[in-house]
């Protein structure tokens, strides 16, 4: 379904995302600026206009002659002070989904007589001011990497408040985690039982450990970020039985302390659905574990991957809505199978902290393309930026959709079928596949891509040499650099010559 005085197909649905499809260029005239081509029917014209409140932060606000402005700054004051590209966080959003989160899953379960510890993914973007804002609003901590484990710990989050992941945690790793006292090693295969009982054995502590569990869902917004199927590396098969052997071996080393179990099924999943099924698939392994041993584990993890929407119109995952379906699952699952509720952990890393974000870049070069279409020849509006692949990997990767608006100006009603690419050496460096843009968007006009703040910076890379972007978090009108811009110098220092 297309908007009114929108033309072409909307986007085809690909397992919980929207990709863009070529689609004429017949629009003409008058189409409001930022709107990709997948907006459906019923979508507000002001919401239209790049400020669906879905895809901007609560803090996103057009000012009286139109430039975009966060939690109280300016967007051309904040590109004059920091420079371009930049990755813009609004802080108060960032804590009120955190928030959000905790409380429609505290609510939930509580229904059902049990509590909730929400742990947040730092994988999706960490820094130790983040960490420390997530701790604040009760939210514990989730590190995939010693170096996620540091950040954390720098941040004052107690080591209780962190668990540890990994598929291939090093030794290293693993012995930091101990001394950190972290609350919980998410453990990942069963030579990984022996390491870690080992290496609590040579600190004289028992190490809490939960076992991550394969449930053989498939599910998540791309093959690559799908992580219960049987085919890929994480965790331990269900089905295959490696998941209750590996919970044997746990129990087998008495310097380790068996929490409970873990699953991960993907991420940006739209649909509860997959959620309900490890819940079931987890449960039912808990209650053979209790039939064959007496052992009753206190605690099971649904992980993380809420989705969100990166394109006006979508509709991303409601907590509220997840939090009580699970609830209602967990609580007839457990009574059918005469077990106990155990506390609940979930780990959610996009949905607090992806739509806090956007990236403001510089319009470089604009060019006029002539581009062979299914219905006949249309012109799109390749726009440069002043960054691209290496701050956001999503679209090149995954084929991940963004929106984009010119954010230093008013929105066009003026607006042309435009493509947003970066400055690298490759074609498919493209950051907005399909959008429509101001037609007269000019160099040096601001841009400005909402929902990157998650896998965004923590995904960014140096190619081409190009320094990553800094991460500013604006509250109340002041803007604090919280990663700062990397340097060429920081670059060659790395270069021994
Ligand atoms: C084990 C684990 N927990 C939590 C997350 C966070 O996922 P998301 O950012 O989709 O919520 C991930 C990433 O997919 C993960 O691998
Ligand atoms: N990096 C992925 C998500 C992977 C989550 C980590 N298990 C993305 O950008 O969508």
């Amino acid at each position: 379904m297309t908007r009114a005085g929108q033309t072409g197909p909307a986007g085809t649905d690909v397992a919980g995302g929207t990709v863009g499809t070529d689609v004429p260029d017949a629009a003409g005239p008058h189409v409001t600026e930022g709107v990709s081509v997948s907006v459906p029917d019923g979508v507000a014209p002001g919401q239209a206009a790049g400020l669906d409140p879905q895809v901007w932060s609560s803090g996103v606000t057009r000012g009286p002659d139109g430039a975009l402005r966060v939690a109280g700054a300016d967007v051309r004051d904040i590109a004059r002070e920091h420079g371009t590209p930049a990755y813009v966080l609004d802080e108060a959003d960032f804590r009120r989904r955190a928030r959000t989160y905790r409380e429609a899953f505290t609510r939930a379960f509580a229904t059902i007589g049990t509590g909730v510890d929400v742990y947040y993914a730092g994988k999706a973007f960490l820094s130790v001011a983040v960490a420390r804002w997530a701790h604040e609003e009760g939210l514990r901590v989730d590190t995939a990497t010693g170096g996620e484990l540091a950040v954390a710990l720098r941040a004052g989050v107690p080591g209780a408040d962190i668990g540890l992941h990994g598929n291939n945690k090093s030794d290293a790793e693993i012995a930091r985690a101990l001394d950190a006292g972290v609350g919980r090693l998410i453990v990942d295969s069963l030579a990984e039982v022996d390491r870690v009982a080992d290496a609590a054995a040579r600190t004289g502590r028992r190490a809490p450990v939960m076992v991550r569990v394969t449930t053989g869902i498939h599910a998540g917004g791309h093959e690559y970020i799908s992580t219960a199927h049987e085919d890929q590396k994480f965790g331990l098969s269900v089905a295959g039985g490696q998941a209750l052997e590996a919970l044997h071996a746990v129990l087998a080393r008495p310097e380790l302390e068996l929490l409970g179990l873990h699953s991960h099924i993907g991420s940006q999943i739209l649909d509860a659905a997959g959620f309900e099924e490890a819940a079931r698939t987890l449960l039912r392994l808990r209650a053979d574990l209790h039939e064959g041993t007496g052992y009753l584990l206190g605690e099971v993890d649904l992980g993380g991957g809420y989705g969100v929407a990166y394109l006006p119109g979508e509709t991303p995952v409601d907590p509220v809505e997840v939090a009580g379906r699970l609830a209602a699952t967990v609580g007839a699952v457990c009574t059918e199978l005469g077990t106990p509720v155990p506390r609940i952990s979930i780990e959610p890393g996009r949905a607090i902290v992806g739509p806090t974000t956007f990236t403001l870049y510089t319009v470089g070069t604009v060019k006029p393309v002539t581009v062979e279409g299914d219905d006949g020849a249309f012109t799109r509006t390749y726009v440069s930026v002043d960054g691209g692949m290496s701050d956001n990997l999503r679209p090149a990767l995954y084929g991940a959709q963004y929106t984009a608006t010119v954010a230093s100006r008013a929105a066009a009603t003026d607006t042309a079928r435009s493509r947003v690419v970066g400055k690298h050496c490759e074609s498919g460096d493209i950051v907005v596949h399909d959008v429509r843009l101001a037609a007269d968007v000019r160099p040096g006009d601001l841009l400005a891509v909402p929902v990157t703040g998650a896998y965004g910076r923590s995904m960014a890379s140096n190619y081409n040499h190009v320094p990553r972007p800094p991460v500013l978090a604006v509250t109340d009108g002041v803007v604090r650099v919280l990663v700062r811009r990397e340097t060429e110098d920081d670059l060659l220092a790395l270069d021994l010559g």
